[in-house]
């Protein structure tokens, strides 16, 4: 593991990203859609990634926690360079280290919700029915202990949101990443997935990076990022007055 500092990359950070540039080939044009990202997540944080719909989030958190190659740059989480690993050290570092709340669900359709939300434990070589115990624990705090025993195609598109979210937060990763994570959700149900993403993502060696156009859950954000047009455009503890 090169843990080795990078320009500016305080050594405490949970991600240092430096000169983020990711292009797209589309027929003979190739588009930049992020242009130079630098920025550090800080542990002990939850971070908002807001802008506009194509501005860069989904492109940028995909690029921080390993499953999208950046055209140039560098990304370390908690020190490590993730894209000098080889695929199968990536994808140990990614299932030690990072869990992942993407819009599209991928739950397996052939097990049902605790079998789903345990995916993690049982790859890191848990025994089934005690990881199934351990995911239980999230669903019930979810709301949907009840609905452990069916299968994805049973459950609404809100209650597969909260396997999807019991299956990020399950193994205890030190870095949480969502995209959307409220999005299917009335205000109660996004309340309790706050609560529980900040119960467990948030603490001083940890971190949580989430995408959000839900305004109802924008005061909750230590730091908020704006991207616009594949660049940082405001990064504080609130957001702009324009948004
Ligand atoms: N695989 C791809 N191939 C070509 N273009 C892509 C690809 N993925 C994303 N893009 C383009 O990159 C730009 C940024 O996309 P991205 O999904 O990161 O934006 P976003 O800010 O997350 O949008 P939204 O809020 O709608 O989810 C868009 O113009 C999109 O069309």
């Amino acid at each position: 593991m090169d843990t080795s500092a990078i320009g500016g990359c305080a050594p405490e950070a949970a991600i240092c990203a430096r000169g983020i540039v990711r292009d797209f080939e589309s027929g003979q044009t190739t588009i930049r859609v992020l242009h130079g990202i630098d920025t550090d997540i800080k542990p002990g944080e939850m971070t908002y990634v807001v802008g506009e719909s194509g501005s860069g989030k989904t492109t940028l958190i995909s690029i921080m926690c390993g499953i999208l190659w950046p055209t140039e740059g560098e990304v370390r989480v908690f020190g490590t360079d993730i894209y000098s690993l080889s695929d199968s050290e990536l994808v140990n570092f990614r299932l030690n280290n990072i869990g992942f709340i993407f819009q599209q669900y991928n739950l397996i359709p052939s097990i049902d919700a605790a079998a789903n939300a345990a995916v993690p434990l049982i790859a890191q070589g848990m025994e089934i029915e005690e990881a199934r115990e351990k995911a239980k624990v999230l669903l019930d705090k979810l709301n949907i202990g009840d609905q452990a025993d069916k299968l994805p195609s049973q459950l609404s598109g809100g209650q597969q949101q909260r396997v999807a979210i019991a299956r990020a937060l399950v193994h205890e990763p030190r870095l949480v990443v969502c995209d959307e994570p409220t999005a299917a959700l009335d205000a109660n149900s996004g309340r309790r997935v706050m609560d529980l993403l900040r119960e467990v993502a948030v603490a001083k060696d940890r971190a949580c990076i989430i995408v959000t156009h839900d305004n109802r859950i924008f005061d909750l954000a230590d730091r908020i990022l704006v991207l616009e047009d594949g660049e940082v455009t405001h990064d504080g503890t609130e957001m702009p007055e324009d948004h």
